[in-house]
């Protein structure tokens, strides 16, 4: 079993301040992963999302399997390599993307056969291809192939899925090329009900992994119900291992998910809303298409040390934004990725002092405040 030695450097009731090493760099938690699916992270160089202070980013088995092709990365030396990052990359499986994407799909033990949505060509993913594929792309971090269900899903489905993936996860466990640094982590499934959750999380600790997802949310349940699940799920889980909660979420999530014990996150929000036009920021979003900004000449927070946030009028991202200037992706998705660091820095912090609760009232007080 190669060990990432996650360490727990402090607790505040559930939530956790922790660190672990990797191959490609050390990751201290709770994180943020931005996503780059296609070996970019959309509108960003990687200097600039080293600039974030962000330590990890996503790529997507699914997109780049079909397009470069995981092959042809492994030929000209990995991800690492062809997108120029030299931190630690997690990558997806692949499951999810099928199911939300792909056309034509069809799942049986074997694993998913679906048609590309980029040009309808017939492919297989399989554990063990999946597996072999993260390998190609010389994933610091790779996931098992899982089954996710859309919510809301009857119980019996959520069983057959959740089972599924744990045969899923010995079989991606036992394809799996073990190497100091790199790691593996299997993924919990079972809906939304408590018992599913922990025979999951019991079966995946059994098999054993370097750290353990909670995967089947963000899938539409409100976030009441993802809570619920988080506080079903996490205390199955080792406290020795890092747990990553898949494709969450809009800020309020991952603060509340940190205070039940979440440690690693990846969304798209920041990233595509900084493309629309919504620039995050401490009193919530701020919509910059909105004409009220056109003559405002103060910059979104003064106080960041992010230059978009600190260097720029609203009126000119206004400007930007509705002449459909590149450079409003560019800047708002700077300043989004800025303020999802920060607020992992700082409910770090939170947790160092023993105030996460604290702090988790005081960030919804401010964001609930709106915008001036
Ligand atoms: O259960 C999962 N297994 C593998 N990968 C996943 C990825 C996921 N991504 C999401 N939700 C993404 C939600 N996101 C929010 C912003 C807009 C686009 C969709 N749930 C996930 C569950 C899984």
């Amino acid at each position: 079993m190669t060990e990432f030695g996650y360490q727990l450097l402090a607790t505040d009731k559930a939530a956790r301040r922790g660190r672990f090493a990797t191959a490609h760099g050390p990751i201290e938690t709770p994180c943020f992963m931005p996503v780059g699916t296609a070996a970019t992270v959309k509108a960003m160089t990687m200097d600039m999302v080293r600039s974030t202070g962000a330590q990890i980013v996503l790529g997507n088995t699914y997109h780049l399997m079909l397009r470069p092709g995981a092959e042809r990365v492994g030929r000209l030396g990995g991800l690492h390599e062809f997108m120029r990052w030299p931190g630690p990359i997690l990558t997806d499986s692949g499951g999810f993307q099928v199911m939300s994407l792909a056309e034509r799909r069809k799942i049986t033990e074997r694993g998913v056969t679906f048609s590309s949505h980029i040009d309808g060509a017939r492919h297989d993913l399989t554990p063990e291809r999946s597996i072999e594929i993260q390998h190609l792309l010389d994933a610091t971090i790779t996931m098992q192939l899982d089954e996710c269900l859309k919510l809301p899903a009857p119980r019996r489905e959520m069983e057959r899925a959740m089972e599924l993936s744990l045969r899923w996860a010995a079989r991606s466990k036992e394809a799996f090329t073990a190497r100091e640094g790199y790691g593996l982590f299997g993924i919990v499934q079972g809906g939304i009900d408590p018992e599913l959750r922990r025979r999951s999380a019991e079966g995946l600790q059994e098999i054993g992994f370097e750290g353990y997802a909670v995967g089947g949310l963000a899938v539409g349940e409100p976030q009441a119900e993802m809570f619920a699940t988080l506080d079903a799920t996490c205390p199955f889980l080792p406290g020795d291992r890092p747990r990553y909660l898949m494709g969450v979420g809009k800020p309020s999530d991952l603060v509340g998910a940190v205070l039940r014990g979440i440690d690693m996150f990846d969304c798209v929000m920041p990233t595509r809303s900084g493309r629309t036009g919504q620039a995050f920021t401490r009193r919530g979003t701020v919509n910059l298409r909105n004409a009220r900004h056109a003559d405002d000449p103060r910059p979104l927070d003064e106080t960041s040390d992010c230059p978009a946030a600190r260097d720029y009028s609203r009126a000119y991202l206004h400007h930007l934004v509705k002449s459909g200037e590149i450079l409003a992706s560019i800047l708002l998705t700077w300043n989004n990725l800025w303020y999802y660091q920060q607020l992992m820095r700082e409910m770090g912090v939170a947790i160092e002092e023993g105030r996460a609760e604290a702090f988790a009232a005081a960030f919804a007080e401010e964001q609930a405040l709106g915008d001036i």
